[in-house]
């Protein structure tokens, strides 16, 4: 399986913060979920990837090219969708689509028209009036109305309702049935990741802790919840990491048969991968 996005020890150093090569794939035909808390680095290695801002060292490459290498064409193969998205405020979503008809070659103007029926957004009022939700709608359809290949995702649909949510989620799973289509989606809402990712890749401290298929992710980690004194019960190496509050102790554990029959005692759940992104960050390592 050939990767849209490479990107191999990716480093970048703010003065207080820093990316510490990072390496990742993302596969065509696959959506693929950054996950991490805020100030994690997310966003730094998205805009790295888009060459917003360039890595001190590492190589990305899109579609086998370098990032600076690529040329206007490949460049219109990449839809971006960023929280901060700005378009003129002015405009109504008609007349930005004739601003966007002269910028990209493979503007679609009957899908954007389709789209914005699709999802309720008024045509002739000016984006400025527009709630947060349907900008982010707006900036979604505007991404895929030039027929990208690769999109990519910041945080963005957290601005939008359950309902809608879920048929945004399902329009990114339409875009990635193309097998040469693939999706980035950085996002806090990690329930929404988990409905659709193939590939989660969980950074903290500007670093990446794991990068796993998800349904390896979820068959591979079980959860024991028990009393913070019944954690000397659980052998060390079964242990991923543990939480421990007040009200007890959550242990993220290597999901085995064995380790199931081993600890049949103990109250043993699927993990999910909010939680196992909570132990891991609130939690201790072992
Ligand atoms: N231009 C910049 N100059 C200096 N520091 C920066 C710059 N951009 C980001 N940072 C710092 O880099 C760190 C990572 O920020 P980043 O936006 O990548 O995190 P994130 O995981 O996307 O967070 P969030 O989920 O809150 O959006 C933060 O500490 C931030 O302050």
């Amino acid at each position: 399986m050939s990767s849209v996005i490479e990107l191999k020890d990716v480093s970048k150093s703010y003065p207080h913060f820093a990316l510490k090569n990072i390496s990742f794939n993302v596969p065509k035909g696959c959506i693929v979920g950054l996950i991490g808390e805020n100030g994690a680095g997310k966003s730094t290695t998205l805009k790295t990837i888009l060459n917003i801002c360039a890595a001190d060292k590492g190589m990305v490459k899109l579609y086998g090219k370098e990032i600076g290498s690529l040329s206007l064409s490949d460049k219109e193969n990449i839809g971006v969708v960023f929280d901060d998205s700005v378009f003129f405020e002015n405009l109504t979503a008609f007349k930005l689509e004739k601003i966007f008809s002269k910028i990209y070659m493979k503007w679609d103007r009957n899908y954007y028209l389709e789209l914005l029926t699709k999802f309720n957004i008024p045509t002739e009022k000016k984006i400025g009036e527009y709630s947060k939700g349907m900008k982010t709608k707006l900036s979604l359809i505007c991404a895929l109305s030039h027929h990208p290949k690769l999109l990519v995702i910041d945080e963005s649909l957290s601005a939008l309702d359950p309902v809608m949510r879920e048929e945004m989620l399902d329009l990114l799973l339409d875009f990635v049935s193309d097998d040469e289509n693939a999706v980035l989606f950085s996002s806090h809402i990690v329930e929404d990741l988990q409905k659709i990712a193939d590939y989660i890749v969980f950074i903290n401290q500007g670093e990446v802790v794991f990068e796993k298929s998800k349904d390896e992710l979820l068959y591979e980690n079980a959860i024991i919840r028990c009393r913070g004194n019944q954690l000397n019960e659980i052998d060390k190496g079964d242990m991923i990491a543990f939480y421990k509050d007040e009200n007890g102790a959550a242990v993220l554990i290597h999901n085995h048969t064995d380790t199931r029959v081993k600890y049949k005692n103990l109250l043993i759940d699927q993990a999910t991968i909010d939680e196992i992104m909570k132990i891991m960050i609130k939690g201790e390592l072992v």
